[in-house]
């Protein structure tokens, strides 16, 4: 058959005609006509275009048709999309088209026992399975057997397999590389060797999956030497694919494709390296507050979806789900039998919050999951974009919201070098889920049968006529008691801790200079490090000093939480404790002991007026680090804080 760009492909007879036939049958469907990624438009035969078709998949991605041609005409080739796009089927709809009816069903090995034709290398066993799987549906219509290797599981197996011959192999680096180096030191016999161990001579395609992460430190080795065992490198293709390739990957992978590679790169210079499916979203939460503000986070965001939770430690995964109703922990300390029954129980919706560490920041495909949590910002760019990637796929939508510290973690870096421009939010305050809690109640109200009316009616008749609360107030009540709701606490917004307000003070002008500094031995002792002279500590002391002549005492200023300085220099945001927020507000008593040199530094900026003001709803302040700390409602509405703040004790 002859393409439109005059390529030709391998298509039987009978393929040929029903090709005719189905071409005249789109040929009256403008829309499929329209469409320049069709099925049709691309040399896939009719058992592959069939199954594609059974999956729902009636066009390709971009990356897929971008990337088809080039690989089916044997070219090696470095391919990059952002998270979601459909790199998998970018790699194994052209393999499987050359296996079955391209230039490399010829010389392919066939028959039992036959060598491996296709190697997918990936850096995860999660992900190693969920590619096995995807060619597992195609390969039964295609006639070709595919075989999956990772560690944590039983080698025999795998072994049986790969003696029975296959003709492609899924695995991790870890597995393959035992498998192939010393699975045969472990036998003597000559045959046995060959059949037990894993032949890589034959090869005809290589695939690195999500490349990067396998080429990272320690990876690179095992990776040589799997690459490394066929015969005639010139006669592979090689294929390297990723979200995410920094320069240093691009270096290594030169050595193992050929010089002529083509590069198919979707993101390229664009800013915006992360999937533009989804919302981004920063929270502002201290450590120690995390457990009590990831469920109504879930509650808020996750659209009654999958949620997906990334710690940085596997300590913290498995606490923290046990902490959370309903969560499962997966992580590589967990056996392997368990992580597999955790991760399909997850997609299959036995529950649906999975708490995990970086092991499932790559690759895994999961219909529905809605939200992705990181309890703080990743070490590297990578793994934010990776792991928010975990949602809005296939050109669905999702939210990715990133929890720090703002005392302790910054994610200037990771905004800077993903081109995310985050969204920033407070914590749903616990009202706010209250509310929608208590909507679901009045619902289940509405659903109860009349007929246990005449049951309560006199019980509830004496409550109205006993109270002092109208009807109205007494059913607010009942829905509280329904909703779980007795009681409801309020949430800083800057570090959403319990009982805790936040503070903006302003001082009305950059309050403090460098030279300043030396000045004060009392001012000494509480620099921080946040920037030359600047402080926000300091402001919070110097402008509570000068605002009412008092003393703040140094230990009332190590007990405010997340403290940040404006970026104009002429405040902070911080949060203080219920109890003492009345006397931040009044000022302390100046104590006999408080030195000479600290009324100094009144004395020079005395011209101050100093503001404090308690933020109770919506903010939008600038920080010194550039970040934009505002809060907004759960509806995503933001206001303008100067409508909402309240300026008190001035
Ligand atoms: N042409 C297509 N039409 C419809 N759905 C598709 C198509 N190609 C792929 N998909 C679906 O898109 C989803 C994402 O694909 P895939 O996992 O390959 O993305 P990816 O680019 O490899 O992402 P990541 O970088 O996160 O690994 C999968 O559910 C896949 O079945």
């Amino acid at each position: 058959m002859q393409f439109g760009d005059g390529r030709a492909h391998e298509f039987s007879e009978e393929e040929e005609e029903e090709e005719e036939e189905e071409k005249m049958r789109f040929d009256n469907d403008s829309e499929r006509e329209e469409d320049p990624n069709a099925l049709t438009k691309f040399r896939i035969s009719k058992a592959l275009r069939e199954t594609l078709k059974d999956k729902g998949i009636e066009s390709l991605f971009p990356i897929q048709a971008m990337t088809f041609n080039t690989i089916l005409d044997g070219s090696d080739l470095v391919g990059r999309a952002r998270t979601g796009q459909g790199k998998t089927l970018a790699f194994m709809l052209p393999i499987l088209e050359s296996l079955t009816n391209g230039p490399a069903k010829t010389s392919r090995k066939t028959g039992y026992g036959r060598p491996p034709s296709v190697l997918v290398l990936l850096p995860t066993r999660e992900l190693a399975t969920q590619v096995f799987s995807d060619f597992e549906i195609y390969d039964g219509s295609l006639g070709l057997k595919c075989c999956c290797l990772y560690g944590g599981s039983p080698y025999q197996p795998q072994q049986i397999q790969l003696k029975r011959g296959a003709d492609i192999v899924v695995g991790t680096p870890g597995r393959i590389k035992h498998v192939a180096t010393y699975g045969a030191c472990k036998l003597d016999v000559q045959d046995h060797i060959d059949r037990q161990t894993i032949d890589l001579s034959a090869l005809k395609f290589r695939v690195l999956d999500e490349a990067d992460e396998m080429l990272r430190m320690g990876f690179v080795e095992d990776v040589e030497l799997i690459l490394g065992k066929v015969e005639d490198a010139s006669r592979v293709q090689t294929l390297l694919f990723s979200a995410t390739l920094p320069e240093w990957v691009k270096h290594i992978a030169a050595k193992f494709l050929k010089q002529d590679k083509k590069t198919t790169d979707l993101v390229g210079n664009e800013k915006m390296k992360a999937s533009t499916n989804v919302r981004h979203i920063v929270l502002p939460c201290s450590g120690s507050a995390r457990s009590q503000i990831i469920p109504d986070i879930i509650h808020c965001y996750s659209s009654g979806g999958r949620t997906i939770i990334f710690t940085e430690t596997k300590d913290s995964a498995s606490t923290l789900a046990g902490l959370l109703p309903g969560a499962r922990a997966l992580h590589g300390d967990i056996q392997q039998a368990t992580r597999e029954v955790t991760l399909s129980g997850f997609r299959s919706g036995k529950f649906s919050t999975l708490v995990a560490t970086n092991v499932a920041a790559r690759g895994l495909d999961i219909d529905d999951v809605q939200l992705i949590i990181q309890c703080e910002p990743p070490r590297d760019v990578e793994a934010y974009i990776h792991r928010s990637g975990r949602t809005g796929r296939a050109g669905k939508t999702g939210i990715a919201v990133m929890l720090y510290d703002p005392r302790k973690s910054n994610f200037s870096k990771i905004e800077r070098e993903s081109g995310v421009k985050f969204e920033h939010m407070s914590a749903p305050q616990p009202a706010d889920i209250a509310k929608v809690a208590g909507a679901e109640a009045a619902e289940k109200i509405a659903e109860i049968s009349d007929r246990v009316i005449p049951v309560f009616k006199d019980v509830a008749e004496e409550l109205v006529k006993s109270s002092v609360l109208s009807p109205a107030e007494l059913l607010a009540k009942a829905l509280a008691k329904i909703a779980g709701y007795t009681e409801i606490k309020s949430r800083s917004l800057l570090t959403s801790m319990e009982n805790y307000v936040t503070v903006l003070l302003e001082c009305g002008k950059p309050i403090y200079t460098p030279s300043m500094l030396n000045s004060s031995r009392g001012i000494d002792t509480i620099t921080d490090t946040k920037r030359q002279g600047y402080t926000a500590r300091m402001v919070v002391w110097i402008g509570l000093f000068v605002k009412s002549d008092k003393f703040l005492p140094e230990e009332k200023v190590e007990s405010i939480r997340g403290l940040s300085l404006t970026a104009d220099g002429k405040g902070a945001v911080f949060d203080v404790a219920t109890e003492d927020l009345d006397q931040f507000i009044a000022g302390y008593p100046v104590e006999e002991e408080a030195g000479e040199e600290d009324f100094q530094i009144g004395g020079m900026i005395d011209s101050l007026e100093v503001v404090v003001v308690v933020v109770e709803e919506v903010a939008r302040i600038t920080t010194v680090d550039g970040e934009a700390f505002s809060i907004s409602l759960p509806d995503q509405t933001l206001l303008n804080l100067s409508k909402i703040w309240h300026v008190r004790g001035i």
